[in-house]
């Protein structure tokens, strides 16, 4: 069952961080959708196209302004991601769980910066020394 709900409540606050909330909670598509779970889309929106075609994830936009950029950078996000993740050891200065809380501004940030510990793992060509 689609689960979204398309008319709009009027606000009861003049806050535009109340309004994208409200928005974006009256807009869910899945009942945990204020929490951080990428794999969501490795199991029930596993065929979620990102190419613009369903609204469910939207990476690249949509439609007449779509990203020019989609095919290279799909391409690329794999090496550059596998490259990094080969030559890196990388890990939190504590064992803490990362705080993924967000802050609503023009996009959204995480409230508290993460910290990352990053050491080369492989033995590097001397240029990147
Ligand atoms: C992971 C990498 C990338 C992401 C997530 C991304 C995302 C986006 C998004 C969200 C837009 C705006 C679409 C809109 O306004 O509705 C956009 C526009 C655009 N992107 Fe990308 N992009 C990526 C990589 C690239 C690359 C590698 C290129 C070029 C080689 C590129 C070229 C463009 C261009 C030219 C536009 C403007 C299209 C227009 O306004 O007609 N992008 N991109």
């Amino acid at each position: 069952m689609d689960k979204r709900k398309l008319d709009y409540v009027p606000l009861e606050s003049s806050l535009a961080s109340d309004y994208v909330w409200k928005i974006q909670t009256d807009l869910r598509i899945w009942s945990d959708s204020l929490e951080f779970k990428p794999e969501r889309f490795l199991t029930t929106h596993k065929n979620v196209d990102v190419r613009g075609q369903n609204f469910e994830l939207l990476p690249f936009g949509s439609g007449r302004i779509v990203c020019l950029g989609i095919s290279f950078a799909l391409q690329m996000v794999h090496l550059a991601l596998a490259g990094f993740l080969h030559m890196y050891d990388i890990s939190i200065p504590s064992n803490a769980k990362v705080d993924m809380t967000e802050t609503v501004g023009l996009t959204y940030n995480k409230a508290t910066p993460l910290e990352v510990l990053i050491k080369p793992h492989l033995h590097l060509p001397s240029f990147m020394d």
